[in-house]
C-alpha cells in the first residue's frame, strides 16, 4: 500500500466511487471527459429509469465529528426518507493511498415526487460534513453525470462530471484508513483518540484517569505470558480458569476490570472511538501482567489479537479475499506492547461453537439471525487471527472434552515455555 497521504478536502475526480450491492463492490469514476463507456449497472438498472440517484459522502470536520457522524448518518437516513429509498454502503478513494478513504451511502429513491428527499439532503448539504451528489442521466443511452450539491462560491459548484467505470483497484478500499482509526499502535495513537473525545463522552476522563498512572513494562516478565484468544463460546473462560488452577498462574484480561464501567459505553461508538478504548485497555493488562509475570506465570484471556483481529475484520468489508495479505504492516505487533511468550487460538467448528452458544443460555445472538453474513466475519476473524505477528502463535482445535484442550495447551505450554 503506497504511504502517501492525500488532503481530506476531496478533489473528485481524481477519485474513486464505490457503492457495495449484495456483498459485491461497483467501482466507478467520475471525469471530466466522457470515455465512450456505459456507466455501472448500478445506473442503468434503476428500477423504470426513474429513480433519482445520490452520493453523500462524509468529510470535513475532524476525525471524531466524521466517524460519529458516519454512525448516526444511516439511521438518520433511514427515520427520515420516505418510503421507496434503498440506502447502500459506499465509499471515495484515491486508489492504493493510505487515508484517502471517505465513507458515506448511496441512495436510490424510487419514492413519488422529488421534494422531500432533496429537502432533507440540501439540508444536510449546507449543515453537516457530508458532500451530497446526484446523478443524472443526460442523453440517450447510458449516459450519467454527477454534480455536487457544493454551497455557493465553492470552486466545483455547478460542475458536472460523467460517470465512468473503474477497475478494482489492487488494495481493497476498505483496507486503507485502517492504520489508526480501527487499529492502533502505539499507545500514543490510542490516547489521541479518547483525549479527543473527553467533550462528548463523560466516561472518556474516567478512562484517561485510569491511564495517567500507568508505568510501561519495561523489562520482559521472570515467566511465561500465556494468551488464550478465539471467538465468542469456543471455551477460553473455561481453558483459562484450568491453566491457572494447573499452573498455579495468575488469570488477567483483556479488557481489564476497572475499565467495565465504561465499556458498554465505548461499545456504542463508532469503530475509532470503540477500538481506541480496546486498545487502551490492552496497555492496562500489560502493566498488571508486568507485575504479575514476575511473581508467577500470568495466564490472559484476550489481549491484542482480539482488538485486532474483530478491527480488522469488521473494517473490510466483503469477501474474505479483501483482508490485505499475510505479511502486510496492518497485521504488525504494537512496538511499544509487551508480547507474551505464547498465543493458543481456540478453534472450533461453527455449528459445535452455536451448540455450546444455545447450551450455555446465550443461543439468541444477533450471529445466529445473520448467520451468513457472520459466517463470512467468523472466517475473516480467524483469518485475521492467523495472520497477526509478533508473539509465538499456535491454533488448537477446541472440539474435544475442556480436559482433553487443557491437556493439549499444556503439553505446547511446557514444549515452547519450558514450564
Ligand atoms: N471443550 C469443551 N467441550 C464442551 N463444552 C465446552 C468446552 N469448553 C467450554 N465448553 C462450554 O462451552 C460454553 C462456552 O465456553 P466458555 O464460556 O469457556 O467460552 P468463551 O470462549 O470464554 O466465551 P466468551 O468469549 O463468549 O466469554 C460453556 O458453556 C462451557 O461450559
Ligand atoms: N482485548 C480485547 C477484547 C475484546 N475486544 C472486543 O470485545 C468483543 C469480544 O469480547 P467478549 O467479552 O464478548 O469476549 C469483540 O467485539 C472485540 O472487538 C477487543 O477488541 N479487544
Amino acid at each position: 500500500m503506497a504511504r502517501r497521504t492525500v488532503s481530506l478536502v476531496p478533489r473528485w475526480c481524481s477519485r474513486v466511487f464505490s457503492v457495495e450491492l449484495d456483498g459485491a463492490a461497483v467501482y466507478f469514476a467520475p471525469r471530466e471527459k466522457h470515455r465512450g463507456e456505459d456507466a455501472p449497472r448500478l445506473f442503468g438498472d434503476a428500477r423504470g429509469g426513474h429513480a433519482r440517484l445520490y452520493s453523500l459522502i462524509v468529510c470535513g470536520g475532524d476525525r471524531i465529528t466524521r466517524a460519529k457522524f458516519h454512525g448516526e448518518l444511516r439511521d438518520k437516513l433511514l427515520r427520515e426518507l420516505p418510503p421507496g429509498c434503498d440506502v447502500s454502503p459506499m465509499s471515495s478513494f484515491v486508489p492504493d493511498v493510505r487515508d484517502s478513504l471517505l465513507k458515506g451511502y448511496f441512495l436510490k429513491d424510487n419514492s413519488q415526487g422529488s421534494s422531500t428527499t432533496e429537502g432533507l439532503l440540501r439540508d444536510m448539504s449546507q449543515r453537516d460534513p457530508v458532500s451530497v451528489c446526484s446523478y443524472l442521466k443526460c442523453v440517450e443511452g447510458q449516459v450519467w453525470t454527477q454534480r455536487l450539491w457544493s454551497p455557493p462560491g465553492s470552486p466545483e459548484m455547478s460542475k458536472d462530471f460523467y460517470v465512468v467505470p473503474s477497475d478494482a483497484p489492487e488494495c481493497h478500499p476498505s483496507t486503507l484508513n485502517i492504520i489508526n482509526s480501527d487499529v492502533f499502535y502505539s499507545f500514543e495513537e490510542a490516547h489521541d483518540v479518547i483525549k479527543q473525545c473527553g467533550d462528548i463522552i463523560p466516561e472518556a476522563a474516567s478512562v484517561l484517569e485510569l491511564l495517567r498512572s500507568r508505568v510501561e513494562a519495561r523489562s520482559k516478565p521472570d515467566f511465561p505470558v500465556i494468551v488464550v484468544e478465539g471467538l465468542d463460546a469456543t471455551g477460553k473462560t473455561t481453558l483459562t480458569e484450568s491453566l491457572r488452577d494447573a499452573l498455579g498462574a495468575t488469570l488477567l484480561r483483556s479488557p481489564p476490570q476497572c475499565l467495565s464501567p465504561a465499556r458498554a459505553r465505548f461499545d456504542r461508538e463508532p469503530p475509532l472511538i470503540r477500538r481506541a478504548f480496546y486498545a487502551l485497555g490492552n496497555y492496562i493488562t500489560a502493566e498488571q501482567i508486568g507485575q504479575e509475570g514476575m511473581k508467577k506465570p500470568v495466564i490472559v484471556d484476550r489481549f491484542w489479537h482480539s482488538t485486532a483481529a474483530y478491527a480488522i475484520a469488521t473494517a473490510v468489508s466483503g469477501q474474505a479475499c479483501n483482508l490485505p495479505a499475510e505479511g502486510s504492516e496492518i497485521y504488525r505487533w504494537p512496538g511499544d506492547l509487551l508480547q507474551p511468550s505464547l498465543v493458543v487460538l481456540l478453534t472450533l467448528d461453527p455449528e459445535e461453537r452455536k451448540t455450546r452458544l444455545r447450551n450455555r443460555g446465550q443461543g439468541k445472538t444477533e450471529e445466529e439471525e445473520k448467520l451468513d453474513q457472520n459466517q463470512l466475519f467468523r472466517i475473516k476473524v480467524e483469518k485475521a487471527y492467523q495472520r497477526i505477528s509478533g508473539p509465538a502463535f499456535v491454533t488448537v482445535d477446541a472440539s474435544p472434552s475442556a480436559d482433553q484442550v487443557l491437556q493439549q495447551v499444556l503439553r505446547l505450554i511446557r514444549a515452547k515455555c519450558h514450564l
